[in-house]
Formats: C-alpha cells, sequence, structure tokens
C-alpha cells in the first residue's frame, strides 16, 4: 500500500495555503511547502514566527483554519492510522509516561508501526543503553531529547518531522545526532532550527518562515548567494530584517 502511494506521488509533503487563525492572531497565514522524496527540508524562523504550528498542521497535530496537507499523498487528518505508519514526529516537548522505563517506552512506540527498528539498536542510536532502566522522569533533558528522537525514528518512518532537533544537546551529542539524521537513507526530513550550522550542514533545501509566511526558499547556498551573505545566519539577517534569536515581543 505504501509502496504503491510512493510510486505515485512525487512529492512527501504538499502543503497547500495553510493558515492557522486564532482568537487574536493568525499565526500561520498562507504557508505552502512542496517537499521531494528524500529531501531534508529546513524551517526556519524567529520565535514566533509559525514554524511549529505549521508543522503541528502538517502532522495532522493541529487542523489548519484553511488549506490541505497531503503526506505521500494522505490526508493527516482522514487518513489518520495510515499516515501514523509512515510518519515519526518529535515535537519539542516530549509527552511521555513518567513512570515508564526508557526500554518500556521504545517498546510501547515500537508496537505501534509495522517495521520498527530494534530496541537495542535504538538505544545505542542515542546512547542511552546504559538508561534502558531508567524512567523518563528521571532522565536529564539532554537524555529526554535524545529519547524523542529515537522514538521519531523508531518506525523507520518514510517521512520524520523534527522540531528543534538538537536544542539543549552538548556539541558531541549534537554531532550524534546529526550523523544518525545523515544515515537516513531515501527517508523524508523536515527539521525546525534555529541553529544555522545544523540547517546548512544537514538541509537540501531551507524555507524561511517570518510572522507566519514563507519568505524565502532555496538551498542553503542560493539563500546566501541571493542575499550575498557568507553565512546562513547573515543571509536570514539580510531577509527577515531580524535576528534568528529575536523575540516576537521585541519586535513589536
Ligand atoms: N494555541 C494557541 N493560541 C493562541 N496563539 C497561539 C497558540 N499557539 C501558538 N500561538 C501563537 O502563534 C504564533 C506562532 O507560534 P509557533 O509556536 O508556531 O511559533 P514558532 O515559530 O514555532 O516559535 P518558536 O521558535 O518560539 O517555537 C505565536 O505568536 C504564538 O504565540
Amino acid at each position: 500500500m505504501t509502496e504503491q502511494l510512493e510510486q505515485n506521488t512525487p512529492l512527501a509533503i504538499d502543503a497547500q495555503h495553510l493558515v492557522k487563525r486564532y482568537k487574536h492572531k493568525t499565526a500561520v497565514d498562507g504557508i505552502s511547502l512542496q517537499i521531494g522524496r528524500g529531501e531534508t527540508f529546513g524551517i526556519l524562523g524567529t520565535n514566533g514566527a509559525g514554524k511549529t504550528t505549521t508543522v503541528e498542521m502538517i502532522a495532522g497535530l493541529r487542523q489548519p483554519s484553511e488549506g490541505s496537507v497531503r503526506i505521500l499523498g494522505l490526508d493527516p487528518f482522514t487518513d489518520r492510522a495510515k499516515v501514523r505508519q509512515i510518519l515519526g514526529v518529535q515535537l519539542q516537548q516530549a509527552y511521555l509516561h513518567g513512570s515508564l522505563t526508557v526500554r518500556e517506552l521504545v517498546n510501547l512506540y515500537r508496537s505501534f508501526y509495522p517495521n520498527p527498528l530494534e530496541t537495542d539498536r535504538a538505544l545505542s542510536m542515542v546512547q542511552l543503553t546504559d538508561k534502558a532502566r531508567t524512567k523518563f522522569d528521571n532522565l536529564s533533558g539532554g537524555q529526554m531529547q535524545r529519547l524523542s528522537i529515537a522514538l521519531a525514528l523508531i518506525g523507520q518512518p518514510r517521512v520524520v518531522i523534527l522540531d528543534e532537533l538538537t536544542t539543549g544537546l552538548d556539541p558531541k551529542a549534537r554531532r550524534r545526532v546529526w550523523s544518525t539524521i545523515e544515515s537516513l537513507s531515501d527517508q523524508t526530513v523536515i527539521l525546525v532550527s534555529h541553529a544555522m550550522d545544523e540547517v546548512e550542514r544537514l538541509c537540501n533545501r531551507v524555507a524561511l518562515i517570518d510572522e507566519g509566511r514563507v519568505i524565502a526558499q532555496g538551498s542553503p547556498h542560493q539563500l546566501k548567494e541571493q542575499t550575498q551573505s557568507a553565512t546562513l545566519e547573515d543571509a536570514f539577517v539580510a531577509l527577515t530584517g531580524k535576528d534568528v534569536h529575536d523575540d516576537e515581543e521585541e519586535d513589536a
């Protein structure tokens, strides 16, 4: 079923004119993204730009006010059960049962997928082998983060959404996670990030989001060329007029 879909659908993600309105705020204001199979696609933007809302709508976790999403041709709302089998998601805050151990959580997530990674392989991939018997609540922030990455990848999903992949990890752990992401073969990755080095290293294409809209899109190299910038961070500042670490309150 999934194989058939992939042959018929060149795009891994086809998001058309996504809008999310809250009572006093339009968080996402007409975002369209077309992401090909096998791409590692970065979503960059300042705090409050609408990145998380966008990927939550793509993942079927937040209902759009307008627009549509297809993941390998499937609608994440109406084809929820099928999408669950082909999609892995790492969100900024992991809502996991704190009294379960790391191994129990990995085994629980394995049970959701038809062809999951072996438990021990998943644990070693994120250097949590020696924490297998530790309860989630007793992990450090970085260990929780690494577990959430393992859980996003456990089902060998065709499409993976990673929101703030390595925020809070130490430099060594970041590099290991990057290698893990680089080793994913033919999976499609959407990476929401503030870290320019991470985006530049991992992503073949990037969308810059500002105030709920895509203001620029292209490879990191193209964005630098377009703005005659030496670094992606400089390109970001040139295109948005903001620093990537600006807070929305400071812009108001
Ligand atoms: N449930 C909600 N109700 C009202 N406003 C919301 C809600 N969720 C998000 N927002 C607002 O929508 C805007 C976009 O939020 P979002 O979390 O998507 O931004 P972001 O780009 O992911 O930011 P960050 O980098 O800080 O995570 C923000 O102004 C936020 O305050």
